[in-house]
């Protein structure tokens, strides 16, 4: 008799068999043949909105049955986003697992192949912790460990962070909290610590930020430039590219009459890795308006920035 189509739930649910599965050799590894269809068992108790098929493995004398936050607690295995890999399939589109975002004209890196708009968070989350967890079945972890089991999961959740810049928007960011006032000199905003990951090897950049402006009429509320900068920092970013982003965006917001971007931080890539430099600083400015054309103010920027 064949297989009934795996059906989709949310929450602790059975599990049905579905001809089409992946298997678990109970190593979370390759795919295996001829392995029995499992009638109605098993249980996921991971909360996750996936579709989820099993089978019976070859290698296990039971079928797979308990699934923690998308892990087998039998084998440590979990889901393949490439379908060739472990032993179950979250229900996600197979765009979902394709990273190729479109190449835009200013070689921006943008969010469109991270968060396509038919996507939801948790299958966000899904399909990350599917790919991690095919590259540490790669790297030959052993998956069984507490610790590590639900590493997936939490590099997914931790990466999301990381990038939740891609979901913000500058008007947002800002939310309308701009004053008027009489006050025409420089306001610098010191020491903002920034926390980024490079877009060419996914490690970290961290340094701090020295944000001024002049305002033109109005200021804006001192914690938006800290946020100015936490929405372009949780992005995948290079250096030069988050400095003039934070210098732009605050230009166009407030359209004060001038603003200035100093970052210094350190690049992970080259530290822990690559050329392995760790005490090399990189430091980048951006400046627009008065201070793009007026040396003396622009020093005084720095000179305040150095102190
Ligand atoms: N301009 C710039 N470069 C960066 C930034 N972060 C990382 N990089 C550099 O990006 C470059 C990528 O160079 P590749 O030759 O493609 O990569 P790689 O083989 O890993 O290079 P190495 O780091 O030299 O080992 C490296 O030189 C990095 O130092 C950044 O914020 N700005």
């Amino acid at each position: 008799m064949a297989p009934p189509e795996a059906e989709r739930v949310s929450g602790a649910r059975r599990l049905r068999p579905s001809k089409d599965m992946t298997h678990c050799n109970g190593r979370g590894g390759e795919t295996l043949g001829g392995a029995e269809p499992v009638d109605g068992s098993g249980s996921c108790e991971s909360g996750a909105d996936v579709s989820i098929t099993a089978h019976k493995p070859a290698s296990l004398s039971s079928p797979v049955t308990a699934w923690v936050n998308g892990v087998c607690k039998r084998c440590g295995g979990g889901m393949d986003p490439l379908l060739n890999g472990v032993h179950a399939v979250p229900s996600v589109p197979a765009a979902a697992v394709d990273a190729r975002a479109p190449p835009r004209a200013d070689g921006e890196v943008t969010a469109a192949a991270l968060s396509p708009d038919q996507r939801s968070d948790r299958e966000r989350q899904e399909v990350i912790a599917a790919a991690m967890r095919a590259i540490l079945n790669e790297l030959g972890v052993d998956m069984h460990g507490d610790g590590i089991a639900g590493t997936p999961e939490r590099y997914a959740r931790t990466l999301l962070e990381f990038t939740a810049g891609y979901a913000q928007q500058p008007a947002e960011v800002l939310g309308g909290a701009e004053f008027r006032e009489d006050f025409g000199e420089m306001v610098l905003m010191r020491d903002v610590d920034i926390w980024s990951l490079c877009e060419h090897h996914l490690v970290p950049f961290f340094g701090r930020c020295h944000i001024a402006y002049l305002p033109s009429g109005k200021v804006v509320g001192l914690s938006k430039l800290a946020r100015v900068a936490e929405m372009y920092a949780r992005r995948l970013q290079v250096q030069e590219r988050l400095t003039r982003q934070i210098a732009d965006c605050i230009d166009e917001l407030i359209r004060p009459k001038g603003v200035a971007v100093y970052i210094e931080a350190t690049h992970l890539c080259m530290s822990m890795r690559g050329v392995r430099k760790p005490d090399a600083k990189t430091i980048t400015t951006a400046m627009r308006g008065e201070f793009a054309t007026n040396a003396s103010l622009r020093q005084e920027f720095i000179d305040m920035v150095n102190r």
